[in-house]
């Protein structure tokens, strides 16, 4: 059975000041990197054998850390990053315009191919993040990858492994530095294939950051 691990990045300023990051980056804030500390911590007796991270700055530093903690070395893989969010990137949650609200509803509430302008579908979103997971499933027996990567595209993959629609990830609550796990096991009792072992646990960080979607 194959066990992949899945962690949303550290805390970053923009995440702290309700700006939607989406593609475009900012770095991690103090509570950010002892986050990511906080993860190393907890993962290295895990056996982690590969870390695998969005290519945006966020994510590569958060991998690095934990990487440091597990003694290996991190991999980049683009598949991983950010939900594309177009123009509304870089903007405060609370200043949209109607107009642009109206946009990122399109997304959140599920309108089929429904982006933002200049951004990415959520099936699009979903695609990309299925051809990574599985990717996973080339790596040498005995493998034990983690994945950093981001809430809506870890919520995303975690929703449809569950068979609900992409956009049910706006229920699902992954904190910064949140830990989940999928496996790839043949089940005669359970389905076979990519499996939910846990989603968004937090149980290892002293001071979770408040999430910029429950703020
Ligand atoms: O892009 C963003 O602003 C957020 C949305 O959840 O994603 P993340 O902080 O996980 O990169």
């Amino acid at each position: 059975m194959l066990q992949v691990y899945l962690v949303r990045h550290g805390e970053t300023r923009w995440n702290a000041e309700r700006r939607i990051q989406g593609q475009s980056d900012s770095p991690l804030t103090a509570k950010g990197e002892q986050q990511a500390v906080q993860v190393g911590e907890r993962v290295r007796t895990y056996g982690i054998t590969h870390v695998i991270a969005s290519d945006l700055g966020r994510t590569r530093r958060t991998a690095e850390i934990i990487a440091d903690a597990c003694g290996c070395g991190v991999t980049l893989d683009a598949r991983l990053r950010e939900l594309d969010m177009g123009v509304l990137e870089q903007r405060h949650l609370d200043s949209l315009t109607p107009e642009e609200e109206e946009w990122r509803r399109l997304v959140v509430n599920g309108t089929p191919d429904g982006r933002i302008p200049q951004g990415e579908s959520m099936q699009e979103l979903s695609e990309r993040m299925h051809a990574a997971l599985a990717a996973c499933l080339d790596l040498p027996s005995g493998s034990r990858p983690l994945l950093v990567s981001h809430g809506i595209a870890l919520g995303c993959l975690v929703s449809t492994i569950l068979g609900l629609p992409a956009h049910a990830e706006r229920r699902l609550r992954l904190r910064n530095c949140s830990i989940s796990r999928v496996d790839y096991q043949e089940s005669l009792w359970l389905a076979p294939g990519w499996v939910v072992e846990t989603a968004g646990d937090i149980s290892h960080l002293d001071t979770p950051a408040l999430d910029e979607l429950q703020r």
